[in-house]
């Protein structure tokens, strides 16, 4: 299957490196500067400095171009820009190209995931996505790392599974598209929260407890949505909620401490989270879904509740039991 990226960002131009090992892949980007330094010194100095890259892939800046003749097309820019992003592709894409969605957001206008975005925009199309713990940096670098792909289609997620996984990178193929992406999008949020309480000082044993009940609010949202609770306890849940709330090579958790120690947030890298906080709230409070931490950091991020004070309303909350039994 001839494969091509959209996106040349960290997590693109990494996927691209590993789809590249088994055959050429053509990377669509949109800066001259960045496609000259891959196409000329197999690099990617903007997003993945210092690793290199195979000489397969080919970073290409015409969609004409780069989608011609796939038969495999990863989309691999932010969940607020996937909308826009098909709509551009939609004149130059092979009508029967499966799309493999990589953002991990809710679109904040509608309360859509990637999918349904994308099925809104480019119907009838083959869809899959995929999610899970994995660094762009570990992933292009060649380190072990395991995700989910899943598409409605059992056949499709397992050939496409086949095709995108490297020697280190290994996919998990599966069927629960809403519930890869429900764990994806919302441990974003929660890394932020991570973070914050990270930047406050609030010590290891505040963290474990943060993950844990963060854990629990995604998991009630995620089944709420239609997620298959397996899936949330999986490498697209669970597995990328620990390995994002993990430390700064997470951009959501370096945003989040900088939120906590007070620090401007301005110039920081891409973090999902701030993105799909708001709308996770307000999909959990539709739901009637408890989900106190996303709710705080939306009101952190939306200027309404100081770090501070979300910290004292979090513990505040009336004491209960951690789960109801039968
Ligand atoms: N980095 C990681 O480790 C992982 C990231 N992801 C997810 O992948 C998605 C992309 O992240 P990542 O690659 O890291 O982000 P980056 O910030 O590293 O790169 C974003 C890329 O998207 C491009 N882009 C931004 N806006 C548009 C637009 N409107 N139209 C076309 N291209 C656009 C940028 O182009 P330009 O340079 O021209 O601005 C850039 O190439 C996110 O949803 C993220 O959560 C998932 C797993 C791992
Ligand atoms: O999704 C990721 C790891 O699985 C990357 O996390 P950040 O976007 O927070 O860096």
């Amino acid at each position: 299957m001839s494969v091509a990226v959209v996106g040349g960002g960290a997590w693109g131009t990494a996927l691209a490196a590993v789809a590249a090992r088994a055959g050429h892949v053509n990377l669509l980007l949109r800066d001259p500067a960045v496609a000259e330094a891959i196409n000329a010194q197999r690099s990617n100095p903007a997003y993945l400095p210092g690793i290199a890259l195979p000489a397969t892939i080919r970073a290409v800046l015409d969609p004409a171009l780069a989608l011609r003749g796939a038969e495999v097309v990863l989309l691999v820019t932010p969940a607020q820009t996937l909308r826009a992003v098909c709509r551009t592709l939609l004149p130059a894409l092979p009508g029967d190209a499966a799309l493999v969605l990589c953002a991990k957001g809710i679109e904040r206008d509608t309360g859509l995931f990637a999918s349904a975005v994308v099925e809104a925009e480019l119907p009838g199309r083959p869809i899959a996505v995929l999610s899970g713990p994995s660094f762009a940096a570990d992933v292009a670098a060649g380190l072990p790392t395991a995700v989910t792909l899943a598409a409605r289609d059992a056949a499709l997620a397992d050939a496409l599974a086949r095709r995108l996984s490297g020697p280190a990178f290994r996919i998990y193929a599966g069927t629960d598209v809403l519930g890869v992406e429900a764990g994806g999008a919302l441990k974003n949020v929660l890394a932020i929260a991570a973070g914050a309480s990270a930047g406050l000082g609030l010590g290891a044993s505040a963290q474990a407890a943060l993950v844990t009940r963060g854990f629990v609010e995604l998991s009630r949202l995620g089944e709420a949505l239609g997620a298959d609770p397996r899936t949330l306890m999986g490498l697209s849940g669970l597995g990328d909620l620990v390995l994002t709330c993990s430390g700064t090579q997470s951009r959501n958790f370096a945003y989040g401490l900088a939120l906590g120690r007070g620090d401007d947030v301005a110039a920081l890298k891409l973090a999902e989270g701030v993105f799909s906080a708001a709308i996770a709230a307000r999909l959990a409070r539709e739901r009637g879904i408890e989900a106190p931490i996303i709710e705080a950091v939306a009101g952190i991020l939306d200027g309404s509740l100081p770090v501070a004070d979300a910290v004292a309303a979090l513990l505040a909350r009336p004491l209960k039991r951690e789960f109801e039994t039968a």
